[in-house]
């Protein structure tokens, strides 16, 4: 009797329905696997037989495990040596939970355990303090005991001293295991990461040339250690305004959990503007010491295009600042841009070499800011200076990609009573007044302020000799400035003239000439 296709699916799927659930079966009636076991090995293929037989024992045996030992453990190795070369040199993989896990140990580990290991830190001259192979230290969570152990592992690659790796081994009671695994270990590795983080050097980074990207060995930043003793402290500039950046730098910092609600990338814009000499550069070194982020001074000159600019970008790290410094003069983005198109036209050969070579485009920059690209990473300040608001085009510091616009201004008396904190230790004096009426009558920036204070310092042999000198040198430094602007003035004025009488010549020659053109042969 021929067997219909149904017929035979249902045959199918009963089979493989017994095989796929043979081992629970024979399991719950273990006494009857005895009889069945001959039976199957008579008539079963020989391979599933013993597929499941294996797993018929391997289930009893856990079972019993159980029983006797209740414990699971789980090891995080050390970083293996998964090199593969890029373009960017050669790059070991790993994703740094070992290191997060050792800081965090670090902690524990140098209060329990009686043998220890110390290793230079990779930044710094501190040293990582971390157990010797074999050590225990105990951890509570939740109140949950957890056990961890640093163990050598044999590589599978051989047998050398050199084919060994080292794991912290965790031990905990398999009750917990949800509890370890979804959180325990998550916490684990926030705190290492924080004490990691802690205990870094920060560094200030500027890109290099992207021309030099062809090179096997090219990197995209090249770093120094980042020290700058500013902090908000010692910034000269109003309490309210000072309270409010901080308090603005702290809402960033605390609220990635907002950002994520709200769809926002966690990123945040900062536009630094005011005369040379106002403070813009010191409030980035205060921004990166409350912050504890590191500095990324984009230098755009030497950016070949946007997408040299982005790749920039991606090799940026999180928790730190992106400058652009004087944004205005770093690339021709102000103004009116058909005007600047013709611009650039007549200027090309009177260019430098260094504008010439950049390539980058207001869009480029845009994109650069909050494109999708920004978003990668997170935890990211992007921070423009400028002395010429006005000369910058509106869309790159509308709101929303500058989320911030500071004014830096002259310095007035609260900014005063700063640096003469700083510079003489001096809170409050008689003198204050008659320095205050200087400030407030002539503009003079805090770095001239700070200048003077230096001169003061030196000369001076007391707090009273110290402010008069201080008074007669800002007077001499409100002439000079007063005289600087005057001139200043005078020589726009004269180079405006000289660029519209040319226009109106031209205007009248063209008009000349085209109606001797017309009247011409
Ligand atoms: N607000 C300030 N508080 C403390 N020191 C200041 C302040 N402004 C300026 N100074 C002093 O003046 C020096 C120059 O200041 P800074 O480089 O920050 O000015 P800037 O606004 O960035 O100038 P530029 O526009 O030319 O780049 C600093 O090294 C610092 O000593
Ligand atoms: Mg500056």
């Amino acid at each position: 009797m021929a067997i219909t296709a149904g017929e035979a699916g249902k045959v199918v799927r009963w089979r493989r329905w017994a095989f796929d659930n043979l081992g629970t079966v024979l399991a719950n009636f273990g006494s009857l696997w005895f009889v069945l076991a001959p039976l199957l090995a008579a008539y079963a293929p020989r391979r599933l037989f013993l597929t499941y037989f294996n797993l018929f024992l391997r289930r009893r045996a856990r079972r019993l495990l159980a029983v006797v030992d209740p414990y699971v453990t789980v090891d995080i190795s050390e970083p293996g040596t998964s090199v593969h070369y890029s373009r960017f040199g050669r790059v070991t993989e790993h994703d740094g939970t070992y290191e997060e896990v050792k800081a965090y140990l670090a902690g524990a580990c140098s209060e329990e355990a009686r043998e220890l290991r110390a290793e230079g830190a990779a930044e710094g001259d501190s040293v990582v303090i971390s157990m010797r192979d074999g050590q225990d230290v105990s951890d509570e969570f939740q109140g949950v005991t957890v056990w961890w152990t640093s163990v050598v592992q044999e590589n599978s690659q051989g047998q050398q001293a050199s084919h060994t790796r080292s794991c912290q081994r965790l031990t905990f009671h398999h009750r917990h295991r949800r509890l370890v695994l979804h959180e325990y270990l998550p916490h684990v590795r926030r705190k290492g990461r924080e004490i990691l983080f802690s205990n870094r050097r920060r560094r200030l980074y500027t890109n290099n040339k992207s021309v030099d990207s062809y090179r096997y060995d090219y990197k995209a930043w090249s770093y120094i250690n980042f020290d700058h003793p500013t902090t908000f402290d010692t910034l000269a500039l109003d309490m309210a305004k000072k309270r409010d950046i901080m308090d603005d730098l702290d809402a960033f910092r605390n609220n990635k959990d907002f950002y994520r609600r709200a769809g926002k990338p966690w990123k945040r814009g900062y536009l630094l503007y005011g005369p040379p000499g106002t403070g813009k550069s010191t409030m980035i070194a205060a921004m990166a010491n409350y912050l504890d982020y590191d500095i990324y001074d984009v230098e755009l000159t030497v950016v070949n295009n946007n997408n040299d600019l982005r790749r920039l970008l991606i090799e940026t790290t999180s928790k730190s600042i992106i400058v652009i410094e004087d944004i205005d003069c770093s690339l021709d983005l102000t103004g009116d841009r058909a005007a600047r198109q013709q611009k650039h036209h007549q200027d090309r050969d009177r260019r430098d070499d260094k504008r010439d070579s950049s390539m980058v485009t207001l869009s480029g920059l845009l994109n650069f800011i909050d494109g999708l690209w920004s978003a990668c990473g997170g935890e990211r300040i992007v921070v423009f200076t400028t002395n010429h608001l006005d000369k910058l085009d509106t869309a790159l510091i509308r709101r929303g990609r500058m989320d911030m616009h500071i004014e830096m201004s002259y310095c007035g008396l609260e900014a005063f009573r700063t640096l003469a904190k700083n510079y003489l230790d001096i809170d409050e004096h008689r003198l204050f007044v008659s320095v205050d009426e200087i400030l407030a009558k002539d503009n003079i920036t805090p770095a001239d302020v700070a200048e003077c204070l230096m001169t003061a310092k030196r000369a001076g042999s007391d707090e009273s000799s110290c402010l008069e000198i201080l008074i007669d040198e800002l007077k001499q430094r409100a002439e000079v400035n007063a005289k600087a602007e005057a001139e200043a003035e005078a020589e726009a004025k004269a180079k405006a003239e000289a660029e519209v009488k040319p226009a109106i010549e031209g205007e009248g020659a063209g008009a000349g000439g085209s109606e001797g053109g017309r009247g011409g042969p």
